[in-house]
């Protein structure tokens, strides 16, 4: 059997619109939805196998995306929401309803992703969002119990489908993280 990569990875995938305008998320709650509304379109949207991500059931990866913090609200049911783990640099704003995250927020005053948050455009009745662009943390699907043997598998899957895989984040985010650490020791 094929690998369940996720839902919008599957079949293919399906291009963004350009200037694609933004729209809203809904939890998967059948009554009183938590509402976020995005004011833009997302960037570095990516498949992303770490066990934090939040993933549809059965699937093996999460789609997430970044979107600044100003272009997002919460608009319907914020009471909903609570924080899965104040521990982690990213604090995912799960609703308390259904399990599904809503949005996640880098709150830490010193972290190369401040003023970002993530979220999950397949929570979205919009089409057009920008399209998933690679996938990061793919080995650590084994770690939720993946078996190792078939990751061949499903890193073919994935360059298949145009989404390089990496077990970290791509080279670009990589650089641009080590750049804000070199600043910050006053190496650069
Ligand atoms: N192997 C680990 C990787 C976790 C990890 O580092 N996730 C990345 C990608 S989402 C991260 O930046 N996490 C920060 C956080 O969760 O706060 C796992 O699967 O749990
Ligand atoms: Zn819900
Ligand atoms: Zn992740």
């Amino acid at each position: 059997m094929a690998p369940n990569l996720h839902p919008l990875l599957n079949h293919g995938i399906t291009p963004g619109s350009p200037s694609f305008p933004g729209g809203t998320l809904a939890c998967h709650c059948p009554s009183d939805p938590v509402e976020v509304t995005l004011g833009s379109d997302v960037s570095h949207n990516h498949a992303c196998g770490c066990s934090r991500c939040w993933k549809p059931s059965g699937a093996l990866f999460s789609v997430v995306a970044v979107i600044p913090r100003d272009k997002l609200s919460v608009t319907a049911n914020p009471g909903k929401l609570a924080i899965v783990d104040e521990s982690a640099a990213i604090q995912r704003h799960a609703c308390t309803g259904c399990g599904v995250h809503m949005f996640g927020r880098i709150e830490k005053e010193e972290h190369p992703f401040k003023g970002l948050d993530f979220v999950h455009v397949e929570l979205s009745p919009q089409k057009g969002w920008q399209a998933p662009q690679f996938a990061a943390f793919v080995s650590s699907i084994i770690e939720q119990g993946f078996d190792p043997s078939g990751m061949d598998e499903v890193r073919q899957k994935l360059k298949g489908l145009g989404l390089e895989p990496y077990d970290a984040l791509s080279p670009p985010l990589m650089d641009a993280i080590a750049t804000w650490t070199a600043k910050k020791a006053g190496k650069l």
